[in-house]
């Protein structure tokens, strides 16, 4: 892939050691599939990783899943995993978990789930397809599954969005998702506090679903040349109007990982 000519991109390119690269999970580095606990990272995502990782001030991973999940799910068939990548630091649940070193550190989870445990079977009922995904300090109503996902998305999100108004949680909207979780942290305050904890010089994010335009608007204020890449799919068409580079999804992210590796280490 050749590398788009951009400001942000050429004062990364220029100065990586003060670069941190940030990437969400599911849509970003691994490929949406109708069964979330089915997905895996894009099979050359943890070697590009790897390579990148010592090349720059930080490679971090924001995602909606538990740091742990995406672990698991990060392990490729030739073996690589998200886990031998130099330096990595993973903030899930939307920067409420911490996994960095292999030690994860979390808050309590949020009291008002166990309600939303037990009432959000009876809400989803009428919806054939539904899968709830219990995250343990989120829960995840997906229709991606129904006969008509959009529809069920749609008839479901007052309800779903009253239960989170009752048990004191938001909802977060998603790719054939509505997620309920606890309020006070979003993928832009994780990585604005990312960046300063690291004294970041420039900034890249990759996303691909509503949750990463936070992520995106934290690149445009951050004060630093920054670059936002959307990981492009027919599903979410606002995230690819406020980037700055556009890539075809899982595939085009790798792709462009690779071509960042390759003009920082001309050699190879
Ligand atoms: O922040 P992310 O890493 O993008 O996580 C957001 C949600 O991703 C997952 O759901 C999405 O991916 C699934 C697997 O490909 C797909 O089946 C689903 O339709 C997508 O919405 C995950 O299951 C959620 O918990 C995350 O919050």
């Amino acid at each position: 892939m050749r590398l788009p000519d951009h400001p942000g991109l050429r004062s990364l390119l220029g100065d990586p050691s003060g670069a941190v690269i940030g990437l969400d999970f599911d849509g970003t580095l691994s490929p949406i599939v109708p069964d979330p606990d089915a997905a895996r990272i894009h099979p050359e995502a943890p070697e590009v990783l790897a390579d990148l990782a010592p090349l720059v001030n930080a490679v971090v991973i924001i995602t909606g899943r538990p740091p742990a999940t995406a672990l698991a799910l990060g392990a490729a068939p030739d073996g690589r995993s998200l886990a031998d990548v130099p330096g990595l630091v993973i903030l899930g649940h939307y920067g409420m978990e911490r996994w960095e070193n292999g030690r994860i550190t979390a808050p309590p989870p949020p009291p008002g789930l166990d309600a939303v445990r037990a009432e959000l079977p009876a809400i989803t009922a009428p919806y054939a397809g539904v899968h709830i995904e219990d995250k343990g300090r989120a829960v995840a109503v997906h229709t991606r599954r129904c006969p008509d996902p959009a529809a069920a998305l749609a008839a479901l999100t007052e309800p779903v969005t009253a239960l989170a108004a009752r048990t004191g949680l938001i909802v977060e909207p998603g790719r054939f998702v509505l997620e309920l979780r606890a309020p006070g942290m979003d993928k832009g305050q994780a990585l604005t506090a990312f960046l300063a904890e690291r004294r970041a010089r420039s900034v890249l994010f990759a996303g691909d679903d509503l949750g990463d335009l936070a992520a995106f608007r934290a690149v445009a204020e951050a004060g630093i040349p920054g670059v936002r890449v959307c990981s492009g799919s027919a599903e979410v068409a606002k995230l690819a109007a406020e980037a700055d580079i556009v890539v075809d999804g899982p595939d085009g992210v790798v792709g462009l990982l690779r071509a960042i590796v390759a003009a920082l280490r001309p050699d190879r």
